[in-house]
């Protein structure tokens, strides 16, 4: 049995301030969009989790996501026999993609599948959020409203689909660094300015893909792009090449250009794909998907 499991966006990140557990308080606007990983499950005779595949950044062993989905489910539905699975990673890893989140909910709803479990999507949320803060929204993906340290979920009107250019340096970000990075309130825009959240929402109730772009912004940005410069160029480079607007996912350093067009897309990222000033970027074009689309993969 297997699953494609997508990648994630951030469409707003708005932190609204630190609290006392490590984590920040955040209000996202979260969307899947078409680049996958795939994990394949099986019921062997010997017990426990048997991982194959990965990547060397995303290695088979215990540290892997997927391993310790697949154990939290075993352990939490009271099963001692065993699963073999095996990951293929596309998803660029430490991107701001969520790539690893998006493998460990999949292997909860894989094996709540195979294993016969009965578990509930809220069920395989609340499972999902001891994984990990973007895990639970993993589970339905779509488009959706995440707020407290980002697992309490509100379904959302479907963004209207359109086409992400994404771009992944040569170096991951870390998420606990790039938090930690931003501290406490007031953060440079003011405490008590509007977020994109708010805007991103309204631009989603109207339907309307202009609203949506105008609206979009993520409040980590600040600190990753602090930290590398060449990434505000990159921005500009995708909009100069077609791109209506550009901006970084999560916590980053994945750079994404939005458009409505497919083929501006893939001229964009041929355009930096060809440049060599951009070399050992890696470069994707994807769309966006429903939470339908996303159950079909
Ligand atoms: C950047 C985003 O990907 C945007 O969707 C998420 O906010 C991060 O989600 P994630 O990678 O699943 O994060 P987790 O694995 O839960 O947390 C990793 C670390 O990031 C920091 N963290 C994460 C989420 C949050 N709301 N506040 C935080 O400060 C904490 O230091 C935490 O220990
Ligand atoms: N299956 C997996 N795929 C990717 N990374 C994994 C996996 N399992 C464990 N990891 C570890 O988790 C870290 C973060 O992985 P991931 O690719 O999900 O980050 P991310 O794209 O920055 O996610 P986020 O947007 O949630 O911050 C990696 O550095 C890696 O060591």
């Amino acid at each position: 049995m297997q699953m494609l499991a997508p990648a994630k966006i951030n469409l707003s990140l708005d932190v609204l301030g630190r609290r006392d557990d490590g984590y920040h308080q955040v209000s996202m606007v979260m969307q899947t969009i078409a680049l996958f990983d795939r994990v394949h499950v099986e019921e062997v005779s010997r017990s426990g989790v048997f991982l194959s595949g990965g990547s060397s950044e995303a290695p088979p062993d215990r540290s892997n996501l997927v391993y310790r989905a697949a154990a939290l489910v075993l352990a939490r539905a009271g099963r001692t026999g065993g699963v073999a699975i095996d990951l293929v990673k596309n998803i660029p890893v430490a991107a701001g993609l969520a790539g690893g989140s998006s493998d460990a909910a999949i292997t909860i709803k894989l094996m709540n599948r195979l294993l016969g479990l009965g578990w509930s999507l809220a069920e395989m949320e609340a499972l999902a959020a001891e994984l990990g803060s973007d895990v639970p929204f993993l589970i339905r993906g779509g488009t959706a409203l995440a707020s407290g340290r980002g697992e309490q979920l509100t379904a959302l009107p479907a963004a209207p689909t359109f086409w992400l250019v994404v771009v992944k340096p040569p170096f991951g970000a870390s998420t606990p660094r790039v938090y930690q990075a931003l501290g406490a309130p007031p953060y440079p825009g003011g405490q008590h300015r509007e977020g994109a959240t708010a805007k991103v929402m309204a631009a989603l109730a109207a339907g309307s893909y202009g609203a949506l772009i105008a609206a979009v912004g993520n409040d980590l940005e600040q600190v990753t792009i602090g930290w590398h410069q060449e990434l505000q160029e990159l921005k500009e480079a995708l909009v100069r090449h077609g791109c209506d607007r550009a901006l970084m996912s999560g916590s980053g350093p994945t750079i994404l250009g939005f458009t409505e067009h497919e083929d501006v897309a893939r001229q964009a990222a041929q355009a930096i794909e060809q440049s060599a000033y951009w070399s050992g970027y890696g470069v994707w074009v994807a769309k966006t998907l429903t939470e339908q689309e996303g159950n079909e993969g």
